[in-house]
């Protein structure tokens, strides 16, 4: 078994049609400045998406492109989201954030994002494994945004070492698609593969839509390649 998480859902229909191709998690940006302002969600649809995801046991997931602690806690008390996922340009999660969510959060689970750019990316996952949830090995570190986004795959020997030392679930993200997804699950072992670009239809204008066929073909090549071997 293999968890599907798919980003960057913007509305609800997206998100139902999303669920119904497969996802176990639903990823979306609740922030209503930064990071890429096609994604941004308003707080009542987000509302809606997440009400769904809890009818259906599907996780909903947060996603903080900022800095501003005191920011993310106000939006994570709002939305209130299964997990919430770090990866701003300029914070990471520490100790300290990871204890005031839980005390103040119960229930929120932490997830964060590991830049893997070279193999200190191994000793950095070591150390957030200590106090998060979930770990995402990711790619690209885009202007304005964060770790992720990119479309761009990396080196997924990493990765594999970073499954085989920690001991919390670790999902891939970065550049996965259903032409790649078989490979990546093959390779890792992972508890989860992460996909927005690939599964995305991009216009001109900057607005994102997924697509729903390559959803549903991620999900059910994921699955497959988790069947044969045995995860
Ligand atoms: O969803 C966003 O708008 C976003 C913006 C900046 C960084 C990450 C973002 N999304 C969350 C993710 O973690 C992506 O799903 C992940 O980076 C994979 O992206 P891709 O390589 O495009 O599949």
């Amino acid at each position: 078994m293999v968890k599907k998480q798919i980003y960057s859902i913007v509305n609800y229909n997206e998100a139902v049609q999303t669920m119904d191709a497969g996802a176990d998690h639903i990823g979306l940006v609740p922030m209503q400045t930064g990071g890429i302002p096609a994604h941004r969600v308003p707080f009542d649809v987000v509302d809606k998406i997440y009400a769904e995801c809890k009818r259906r046991g599907v996780k909903s997931i947060a996603i903080m492109l900022n800095k501003d602690v005191e920011e993310m806690f106000f939006i994570i008390k709002r939305v209130n989201p299964d997990i919430v996922h770090i990866a701003g340009m300029d914070y990471t999660a520490d100790k300290s954030f990871a204890d005031r969510l839980r005390k103040e959060c119960p229930g929120v689970e932490l997830m964060q994002a590991v830049l893997v750019d070279d193999e200190s990316a191994i000793e950095r996952a070591k150390g957030y494994a200590e106090y998060c949830d979930y770990l995402l090995t990711d790619s690209g570190l885009a202007k304005d945004t964060g770790i992720g986004a990119s479309g761009q795959t990396h080196d997924w020997n990493i990765d594999r070492t970073i499954v085989e030392t920690v001991n919390i679930p670790v999902i891939i993200a970065g550049g996965l698609g259903p032409d790649n997804v078989e490979d990546c699950i093959k390779q890792i072992k992972p508890f989860g593969v992460d996909s927005l670009t690939k599964t995305s239809y991009k216009f001109e204008d900057g607005v994102t839509e997924k697509n729903i066929p390559k959803v549903r073909e991620f999900c059910e090549r994921a699955d497959k390649a988790a069947k044969e071997i045995g995860l």
